[in-house]
C-alpha cells in the first residue's frame, strides 16, 4: 500500500486567505445532527458498514502483549458468525478497518494478526502522542521504528504550538519530515483540534497537513478534553473537498476520541455522505477511530437479530 496523497508545495497565499464561517458550520452541523438515521435491516446493515471502518484502538498505559493480541482477534471476527448469519447478508465475512496501538506494541499487533493469519494493517500512534512535546528528531525517529517493526499506517500528532502560533512553514516542514520517514506506510495526522483555538486555524492546519503529504487528517487523539465533533468535522471535510477540488488528490478523514455509540457512528457515516459524497465511505478514505464503539454497535445488531436486547453475558467482551 503506498501514499494515495503525494502533497504539494506549501501554499502560503492560500492559507493566508482562509476565513471560516463559524455560524454557517454550526447551522450545518445541526441540520447533520438532525438526520433521519436507517431502520431495521437497512440500519443493521449500515451498522455493519461501520464496523469496517473503525480502527479498532488501543491506546492504555497498561496494554500488554495479551490485551493487544485480544484486539486482534476482536478486530479479525468483530461480530459473532451466528448472528451474521442471521442476518442473512450477502456480506459474511466482516472485519474492522485496522487495529491502532501504541509504538510499542506494534510488534505485537503484527505478530498476533500474522499468527491467526488475517492481513489487517496496524496502525501506530507516533510522534510523541499524545501531546507531541518531544524533540523533533525523537519523533520521527519514532515514526521510522513504528515502520520497522511493521506498522503500515502511521498517526502522527501536529505540533500545536506551530499551529496556534501560525508557524505554518515550520509545521509543513516537520509534516515533510514525518511522511518520508513514513516512506510506504500511510500517514495520518492528527490535528488534536480540542487544543486549537478555532474553526480557521483547525482549516489551515487541515490545508497544511495535506499539503504536506497527509493521507488522512484525524481530529484528536482521544486524550484532549474536546475530541470529534460534527462542526470540527465539517471545518476539515470542507478543507478536503477543497483540496480535492484544487489538486486532484483524494484525502481521507477519521473521527476519533469519544465515539461509543452506533447512533454516533451512524451519524458519522451520515455526515461524509453529505459533506464529502459516497466515494468517500470506504475504508481508504474513511475511518473511526474508537476504543469502545465496537460493542455497542453489537448490541445493536443483537437486537435486530433477535429483538431483544443483550444480557451482559450473551456478547463476548470486547
Ligand atoms: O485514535 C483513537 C482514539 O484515541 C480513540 O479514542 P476513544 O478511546 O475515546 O475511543
Amino acid at each position: 500500500m503506498s501514499a494515495t496523497n503525494p502533497g504539494i508545495s506549501l501554499d502560503l497565499e492560500w492559507i493566508s486567505k482562509v476565513r471560516v464561517n463559524t455560524q454557517a458550520v454550526l447551522r450545518r452541523a445541526q441540520h447533520v445532527q438532525a438526520l433521519k438515521i436507517p431502520k431495521d435491516r437497512w440500519q443493521a446493515a449500515w451498522l455493519l458498514k461501520a464496523i469496517t471502518l473503525i480502527d479498532l484502538t488501543t491506546l492504555s498505559g497498561d496494554d500488554t502483549p495479551s490485551n493487544v493480541q485480544r484486539l486482534c482477534l476482536k478486530a479479525i471476527q468483530p461480530v459473532r458468525r451466528d448472528l451474521l448469519q442471521k442476518m442473512d447478508m450477502q456480506r459474511k465475512e466482516v472485519t474492522t478497518a485496522a487495529v491502532c496501538v501504541y509504538p510499542a506494541r506494534v510488534a505485537d499487533a503484527v505478530s498476533a494478526l500474522k499468527a491467526a493469519n488475517a492481513s489487517l494493517p496496524v496502525a501506530s500512534v507516533a510522534t510523541g502522542f499524545p501531546a507531541g512535546q518531544t524533540p523533533l528528531e525523537t519523533r520521527v525517529e519514532e515514526v521510522v521504528r513504528a515502520v520497522a517493526d511493521g506498522a503500515t499506517e502511521i498517526d502522527i500528532v501536529i505540533n500545536r504550538n506551530l499551529a496556534l502560533t501560525g508557524q505554518w512553514e515550520a509545521l509543513y516542514d516537520e509534516l515533510r519530515q514525518f511522511r518520508l520517514a513514513c516512506a510506504d506506510a500511510h500517514m495520518k495526522t492528527i490535528l488534536a483540534v480540542g487544543d486549537l483555538d478555532n474553526f480557521t486555524t483547525v482549516y489551515k492546519a487541515s490545508l497544511v497537513a495535506m499539503m504536506a503529504g497527509s493521507d488522512f487528517i484525524k481530529t484528536s487523539t482521544g486524550k484532549e478534553a474536546v475530541n470529534a465533533t460534527f462542526p470540527v468535522a465539517i471545518v476539515m471535510a470542507r478543507a478536503i473537498r477543497d483540496y480535492y477540488l484544487c489538486t486532484g488528490y483524494k484525502v481521507g478523514f477519521k473521527p476519533a476520541g469519544g465515539i461509543r455509540t452506533a447512533q454516533e457512528s451512524l451519524l458519522w457515516l451520515a455526515l461524509i455522505k453529505e459533506e464529502l459524497g459516497s466515494d468517500w465511505l470506504c475504508p481508504h478514505l474513511f475511518r473511526i477511530g474508537a476504543s469502545s464503539l465496537l460493542a455497542d454497535i453489537e448490541r445493536q445488531i443483537y437486537h435486530y437479530v433477535t429483538g431483544r436486547y443483550a444480557s451482559f453475558h450473551e456478547l463476548p467482551m470486547a
